[in-house]
């Protein structure tokens, strides 16, 4: 079965010289929601662009359902797109803004009006329909967009960061209505975003970018636990890299000699070669905090055999989490969050403690 969406060995340079996107490859199943995830500049905007023919593509092959579509008009092109701003016409009606994709494709009146009732009736816009969405909130605002793009039916909607303008709870709600509203339609969704907890929250896959460069693609949980690059442990969740060089490699675990001598992590897709530097990544999840006073033994059967010394800083109760401030032995600070009943009255601020974890959670970046 041919994919929805292809991109093979996609590049981009601007007239001005500047490289844009870098020998992008992303193959999309039907139905999937993806979203391109990065820094200001890494080149989101202009790989949805690219998707959607609004930009030209320098060097590759853009495939929607098994057909190149490089050089094909946005209009000739299966998809639709959602802008930041929503780019509504402030003079004409709701209906009438949702109305105007299928007029430019001469659809007959009584079909297109019907389309448009539908889909306004799903989105919750009927009982507004005949009012301009000047008069309207931001949340009102995105769902006209979203009908303006839904009503043509498309194969792909691209979405560039259409819930920047909202406020927080407002996008939390929106967020949940899109979630629910692709997986009805079936639709493969492309999203940009710069938002790390949206592109988690809603996407099936997630493809971390970095100036023009594809970093990792991967499903959410696995971004978060099983980072490839320093540049995505940095980016995604709360990671402590801790650097040294590997010493050696045994069936399933990396031992790197460290500042705070041997720890071990998971051993990653391709083997590192002993001697080679390479990075501990330590999610704040997987980080235990145990009072100095606990003996070693315990430490070790109970929580994990990887243990650093470190001084607690800071204690604050925010509801049922204590966040626990650390500095660790070279001075790196560590904020990790708990259950209050986990650490009870186990911790002083000013005191001396010990930061354990199980090797298997943590992930080993060889450089
Ligand atoms: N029309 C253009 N002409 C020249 N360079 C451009 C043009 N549009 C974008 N760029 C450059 O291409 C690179 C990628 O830009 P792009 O807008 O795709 O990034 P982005 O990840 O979407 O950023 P943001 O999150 O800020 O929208 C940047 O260096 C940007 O300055």
């Amino acid at each position: 079965m041919a994919y929805d969406l292809q991109l093979s060995h996609i590049g981009k340079v601007y007239d001005n010289g500047t490289p844009a996107v870098i020998d992008f490859n992303l193959d999309v199943d039907k139905g999937e929601f993806i979203a391109f995830l990065g820094p200001s500049g890494c080149g989101k905007t202009t790989t949805l662009r690219m998707i959607a023919g609004f930009e030209s593509i320098t060097s590759g092959d853009l495939l929607i359902r098994g057909k190149r579509v490089n050089d094909l008009q946005p209009e000739k092109r299966p998809t639709s797109m959602i802008f930041q701003n929503y780019a509504l016409f402030p003079h004409m009606t709701v209906r009438q803004n949702v109305m105007f994709g299928l007029e430019i494709k001469q659809l007959p009146q009584a079909e297109a009006k019907r389309k448009v009732d539908r889909i306004l009736d799903k989105l919750g816009l009927s009982d507004v329909a005949d009012i301009r969405p000047t008069r309207l909130s931001g949340g009102q605002r995105q769902r006209i967009a979203l009908a303006r793009s839904l009503v043509v039916e498309p194969d792909i909607l691209l979405l560039d960061e259409p819930l920047g303008a909202l406020d927080a709870n407002l996008r939390k709600s929106i967020q949940n209505e899109l979630k629910l509203l692709q997986r009805d339609l079936g639709i493969t969704f492309v999203f940009v975003t710069h938002a790390q907890s949206e592109a988690l929250a809603l996407s099936d896959r997630i493809v971390v970018m970095n100036a023009g460069r594809v970093e990792q693609i991967s499903p959410p949980r696995e971004l978060y636990t099983r980072p490839q690059s320093i540049f995505v442990a940095r980016f995604i969740g709360a990671n402590t890299l801790i650097s040294g060089n590997v010493k050696s490699v045994s069936a399933d675990l990396v031992t790197v000699d460290t500042a705070f001598g041997p720890l071990t992590a998971e051993m990653p897709a391709v083997a590192p070669a002993p001697g080679r530097p390479a990075s501990v990544v330590l999610p704040a999840e997987a980080m235990h905090v145990l009072p100095a006073t606990m003996p070693e033994a315990e430490i070790r059967a109970n929580h994990g055999s990887n243990m650093v010394p470190c001084t607690v800083t800071r204690l604050q109760l925010v509801g049922h989490i204590l966040q626990i401030g650390l500095v660790l032995p070279n001075g790196e600070a560590v904020s990790i969050e708990g259950h209050v009943d986990k650490y009870r009255d186990s911790l002083s601020t000013g005191s001396a403690a010990v930061v354990a974890w199980h090797p298997a959670n943590a992930t080993l970046i060889a450089q």
